[in-house]
């Protein structure tokens, strides 16, 4: 890891992977088959990318019994446990319809209509993890979309992990599909004989993936496109160094393009840190992969106070903060960029990850300078509501007319005149 003192300005914005023309014209031709072919299409890409040959891509029930005796009693606790704190939090974010009235009688609104249909992503490979079907779903049900539908690609055994089958289950998802790549999210857009269209289709994937995404969005809407774990910490010298190291380390795992940085006023602590991060990175099962993104993308950065390391942080604006502080609640106010914010020493970032209750789907790339995380309002929409009375129309007519002349439309101000004719019978 390097230690940097910071001069200029600093970025987390990497390039965002936008695929060859080769990419993007297959994931083109994928789409348009699937259009034209339905099911037949996903049977002929799950053979040629997947090497597995289906007549029917639903999971089927045996399938998901069997997901539960490959999976331990304790850990299907613990899926339930999370879930529970999950919905709790993001009950938290229900949004309902309200009205306003004015003495003219008008009466406006906001009314509030969950998604009908939403499709979840979940990658193959070693990238599919059951807390994103936790962290997708459970706040599309809070929203109350009545159908929910999973996508994945099926593994060597033409079925999908264990683990995802069983936090599925766990949610009453009752729609799955063995299907993956541009192939699935075309088939969610447009729909086949087997798979009817969602509205809105959500989850991380790799480059066919995001294309196909990007391609459909218009047919269908989109969640944002997610790039690799970013985590910053903000410490002084009461911070543990293994602890931080720790942390910075949790992220590094993900994926070689993952960012891991560390802010301090404190020389000490940086050199502390990284020593620990060199110590730790040895034993770690996913070694290759941090250690890449940690060469890479990893820095820590000393600054001569903490207010400049607050800006730093505020200029880096990162996915997942952790501040590791004497006293984290005096900062948080001065925080004004960091998807997550996690505070003091026992907050390490796969608490929020797992278990916590907030969502881990979050912005990347410094996004969050202007973007949220997944929140329950991605699965909801809003109707606006209007009602004039007759007090109120005979009271503002000529001006929504004149109005209307202003712009040169003649037939909106005519529209709101020809009530006029009314008042003349
Ligand atoms: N940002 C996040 O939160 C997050 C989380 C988990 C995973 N991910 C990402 O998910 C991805 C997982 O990748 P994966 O490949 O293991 O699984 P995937 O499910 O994203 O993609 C597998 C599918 O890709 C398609 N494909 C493969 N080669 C192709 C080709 N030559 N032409 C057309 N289609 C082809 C196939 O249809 C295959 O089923 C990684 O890129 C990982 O970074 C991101
Ligand atoms: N930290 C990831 C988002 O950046 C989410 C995740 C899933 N599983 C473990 N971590
Ligand atoms: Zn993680």
């Amino acid at each position: 890891m390097k230690i940097e003192r910071v001069e200029g300005t600093v970025s987390l914005r990497r390039t965002i992977e936008s695929g060859t023309e080769e990419q993007r014209r297959a994931v083109q031709q994928i789409i348009d088959d699937v259009r034209n072919n339905g099911d037949r299409a996903l049977k002929k890409y799950t053979e040629m990318f997947d090497g597995i040959s289906f007549d029917t891509f639903a999971v089927t029930q045996e399938e998901i019994e069997e997901a539960y005796w490959l999976i331990n009693e304790e850990m299907v606790h613990i899926i339930r446990e999370a879930a529970q704190n999950i919905r709790e939090y993001h009950e938290r974010q229900r949004m309902t319809s309200w009205f306003m009235t004015r003495d003219d009688g008008t009466i406006l609104g906001q009314k509030v209509t969950p998604l009908d249909a939403v499709g979840l992503y979940v990658p193959g490979g070693t990238a599919a993890y059951p807390s994103s079907v936790l962290m997708n779903v459970i706040p599309a049900q809070v929203a109350g979309v009545k159908r929910i539908v999973i996508v994945s690609p099926p593994n060597e055994r033409g079925t999908l992990p264990a683990a995802v089958l069983v936090a599925a289950c766990e949610l009453g998802v009752q729609e799955i599909y063995k299907v993956g790549g541009a192939q699935a999210i075309a088939a969610l857009a447009y729909g086949t004989e087997t798979i009817e269209p969602v509205d809105k289709i959500f989850g991380p994937g790799n480059i066919y993936v995001a294309l196909a995404k990007r391609e459909v969005f218009g047919q269908v809407d989109i969640d944002m496109i997610a790039g690799p774990s970013e985590i910053v910490v903000l410490a002084d010298e009461t911070a543990k160094p293994n602890e931080i190291a720790a942390d910075l380390l949790s992220q590094a795992e993900h994926d070689e393009r993952s960012v891991s940085i560390l802010v301090t006023p404190s020389l000490q602590l940086a050199l502390k840190v990284e020593e620990e991060v060199e110590k730790q990175l040895a034993t770690l099962p996913r070694k290759e992969i941090a250690q890449k993104a940690m060469n890479e993308y990893g820095v820590i950065y000393v600054t001569d106070t903490m207010k400049q390391a607050i800006d730093v942080v505020n200029e880096l604006a990162p996915e997942h903060l952790e501040v590791m502080t004497a006293e984290p609640f005096e900062i948080l106010s001065d925080i004004r960029h960091a998807g997550a914010i996690f505070l003091g020493s026992y907050s390490s970032e796969p608490v929020g990850d797992y278990f916590a209750g907030t969502n881990h789907v979050l912005p990347t790339n410094g996004t969050a300078r202007f973007s949220s995380g997944l929140t329950v309002e991605a699965f909801m929409k809003k109707s606006s509501i209007v009602f004039y009375s007759e007090q109120a129309w005979r009271q503002h007519a000529a001006k929504i007319a004149a109005f209307a002349r202003l712009e040169g439309l003649e037939a909106h101000a005519r529209a709101v005149e020809e009530r006029l004719k009314r008042g003349d019978k």
